[in-house]
């Protein structure tokens, strides 16, 4: 008996723009924060930058190939902002516009439906000079910028997506410093998640106004949160915890307010006076699907040296893990699936990341990556018992990532894709898993 998915399900893959482009002196593009950071020595493992990437700016042809071959329904990938305008606002750049205009073209020649996410992470750094998103000016550049992406590739996307993970871009680029632009600063961190969600509203408010009839969302990094052990403490961590990771985020676009219990904490440090009178009606604007990344679990204990959540991450000892040190745990994708429908009601909903870092090596031309396969094997199983079991209305799923690409403060070393590249030679390798991956698109579920 195989694992069947229901008919209609969507199987992709997802890429983002600093990640696998290169390029970033060619076609008019302006830096970005990650270009800047990536260029502070010891901020990147291995001294590693996006300059060349996977070279996607000039292989994108080969890359659609082999999406094509590898048979899914959909794309997602990011348009870098700098790209089309090099100094955040101002001048539209041609060229840019051009490159993204040949991409989707060569999805639709190839019958592959882009999923076009607005904004992951790459700033331009000409607003970063002007405080980038903890300066509320830097909400109404994103507008401009989605409107003219929509007016410029929406007669070629039927889906859109404004953010990647705000949490993440939040929190690890402005309090735990790891990302760009490298700050470490709470309250700065909540001004800058604000008018992150409240460029999203305007960008949902500007596709509405245009009349568009794709479709547009948020995605989401989130976790399912679990306390150390069942002492009310850890168990209020855990609580506070998830406020700070999921809820802060995914409440005020899906219910149009903060988490109160994690709100009056931050409160009695500093006045959140950036949030102003009608910010959350804008950011509250009707989605048409809510986009998740799930890659682990989170537990956690009670720790009172922690301010705010009294909460630091503990691991369960003799765990299976991936090479980025993430735990491996299935259930923890449905347990999130089914908290999301059960506090926010059943709209649709996308994984728009899911997979696994693996210390990928190719061998005779081959890549046995046989632990990736398990990894997904196992979460899609989960994404299959959410639908038919807990009645998630779960729409489609995108694998991270197509190609092997540059993994932030990790640099190249981590290796998620189910496609290998050669940094040297930049060639690429269906690794085992990709074989499997086509057999699942092909089938729409998996040999039990
Ligand atoms: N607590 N905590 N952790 C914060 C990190 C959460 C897990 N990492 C992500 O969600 C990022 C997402 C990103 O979109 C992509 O650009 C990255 O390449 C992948 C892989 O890293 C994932």
């Amino acid at each position: 008996m195989t694992v069947q998915f229901p008919k209609g399900f969507e199987w992709g893959v997802a890429t983002a723009s600093y990640q696998i482009e290169g390029a970033v002196h060619e076609g008019g593009r302006g830096e970005s924060i990650w270009d800047r950071f990536s260029h502070i020595e010891g901020n990147i493992q291995n001294g590693d930058t996006g300059d060349i990437a996977c070279d996607h700016y000039h292989l994108y042809k080969d890359d659609v190939a082999l999406m094509k071959e590898l048979g899914v329904k959909t794309y997602r990938f990011s348009i870098s902002w700098p790209r089309i305008f090099p100094n955040g606002t101002g001048d539209v750049n041609e060229e840019g516009v051009q490159f993204y205009r040949n991409l989707l073209e060569a999805l639709h020649e190839a019958g592959i439906e882009p999923a076009v996410t607005l904004f992951h992470w790459d700033l331009p750094q000409k607003l970063q000079d002007k405080g980038g998103w903890l300066n509320r000016e830097t909400a109404d550049a994103f507008a401009t910028y989605a409107k003219t992406c929509y007016e410029r590739f929406g007669d070629l996307v039927p889906r859109w997506i404004t953010h990647n993970e705000p949490f993440v871009h939040a929190f690890l680029g402005h309090y735990f410093g790891e990302m760009a632009p490298g700050m470490k600063d709470l309250r700065a961190t909540l001004q800058v998640s604000h008018h992150l969600l409240l460029s999203h509203g305007m960008a949902v408010k500007v596709h509405r106004e245009l009349g568009l009839q794709s479709e547009i969302g948020i995605t989401y990094s989130t976790s399912s949160v679990y306390p150390a052990n069942k002492h009310v403490k850890d168990k209020e961590a855990a609580e506070l915890y998830d406020g700070m990771l999921n809820k802060w985020f995914f409440d005020p676009v899906l219910l149009g307010s903060y988490p109160e219990d994690i709100k009056s904490r931050y409160e009695e440090a500093f006045p959140l006076d950036f949030i102003q009178d009608g910010d959350l009606d804008t950011i509250s604007q009707r989605i048409d699907f809510c986009g998740i990344n799930y890659y682990f679990r989170t537990i956690i204990a009670y720790d009172n040296t922690v301010p705010f959540w009294n909460g630091r991450e503990v691991q369960k000892e003799h765990a299976e893990r991936t090479a980025m040190g993430w735990e491996v745990y299935p259930d923890g994708l449905r347990q999130r699936l089914l908290e999301c429908k059960e506090r926010y009601g059943n709209l649709p909903l996308y994984i728009t990341e899911n997979g696994c870092a693996a210390d990928d090596v190719v061998n005779e031309g081959k890549v046995d990556d046989s632990f990736r396969i398990s990894y997904l094997d196992r979460h899609f199983k989960a994404m299959q018992e959410a639908i038919e079991q807990d009645g998630v209305n779960l729409k489609g799923y995108y694998l991270w990532s197509f190609l092997d690409n540059f993994e932030w403060a990790y640099g190249y070393d981590k290796r998620f894709g189910i496609v290998y590249v050669d940094y040297e030679t930049l060639q690429r390798v269906k690794k085992d898993s990709f074989y499997w991956y086509q057999q699942v698109v092909k089938e729409n579920g998996l040999p039990s």
